[in-house]
């Protein structure tokens, strides 16, 4: 198993945030958790990415336990995650954003950083190099030297990929993507997400744009109060009465 979750449960308090949740993300693909507002999808990321720890339950990622693991720890196994909404250095260049973040998750310390030792000369470099890299990868070549205050919001998500992807992950976690874009940014970005998931990064998204996830999703796993009420292909889960009777409402096609 690549990465899974057994009976992972996380109270807050008297709430059950989510509860007793199996599910498997399959490698190399594009798995979405969908749920309407407060079914614990943001939980069940923070959970996997160590921002969480599990009340019960626990994370495997290649057969190990993660459970415990502090976030950084789960960083550096090759789990890699955005939040909703990612804080950029508005006044700093879209190349300056990413060398940066790149810079806060590489290894030097803060002796090498004041004394600015060869290792640290060295990482800068290679944190320089690779934030092109990433820009390239996203399509934002043309732009890396713009201030982000003056770039489009589809621009500003792109950086937040470049973001993510500048640790080299295994397995990224995408929370709402494609919030806040038009239907034509958000097509885009769905080639940008397709485009990973191609080349061998594992997608797992939280998203609420039914069209985009129905489209582009190998599996699908509905949550509702916390728990897992259906799982798989978007075919499967557009025809599970459960679902939408629970989520969609009646109206798959939202
Ligand atoms: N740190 C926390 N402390 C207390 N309660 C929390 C905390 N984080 C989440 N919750 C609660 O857990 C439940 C699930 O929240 P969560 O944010 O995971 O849902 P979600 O499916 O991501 O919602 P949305 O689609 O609105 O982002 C909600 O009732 C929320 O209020």
């Amino acid at each position: 198993m690549f990465l899974e979750t057994s009976n992972l449960t996380k109270k807050f308090g008297g709430l059950t945030a989510i509860n007793g949740v199996d599910f498997s993300v399959d490698k190399g693909k594009i798995n979405a958790i969908i749920g309407p507002n407060g079914a614990g999808k943001s939980t069940y990321f923070n959970l996997i990415t160590g921002v969480h720890h599990p009340s019960s339950g626990k994370v495997f990622f290649k057969g190990r336990d993660i459970s415990t693991f502090p976030a950084n720890k789960i960083a550096k196994q090759g789990l890699s995650r955005t939040f909703q909404t990612t804080n950029l250095f508005e006044k700093a260049t879209v190349f300056e954003n990413v060398v940066v973040g790149h810079r806060l998750r590489t290894k030097s310390n803060l002796f090498d950083a004041v004394f600015r030792t060869k290792r640290e000369k060295e990482e800068g470099e290679k944190c320089k190099e690779k934030a092109l890299k990433v820009l390239e990868y996203v399509g934002l070549s043309e732009i890396t030297d713009m201030v982000v205050a003056n770039i489009s919001q589809e621009e500003k998500k792109r950086v937040a990929f470049a973001l993510t992807l500048a640790t080299d992950p295994e397995i990224v976690f995408l929370d709402e993507p494609t919030a806040g874009i038009n239907p034509d940014e958000t097509e885009k970005l769905s080639i940008l997400i397709e485009k990973m998931a191609h080349e061998g990064i594992t997608v797992c998204l939280i998203e609420h744009k039914m069209r985009m996830i129905m489209n582009m999703a190998d599996k699908i796993m509905v949550l509702d109060y916390g728990e897992k009420i259906a799982e798989g292909t978007p075919e499967k889960i557009k025809s599970n009465d459960e679902v939408i009777e629970a989520y969609l409402g009646g109206d798959a096609s939202a």
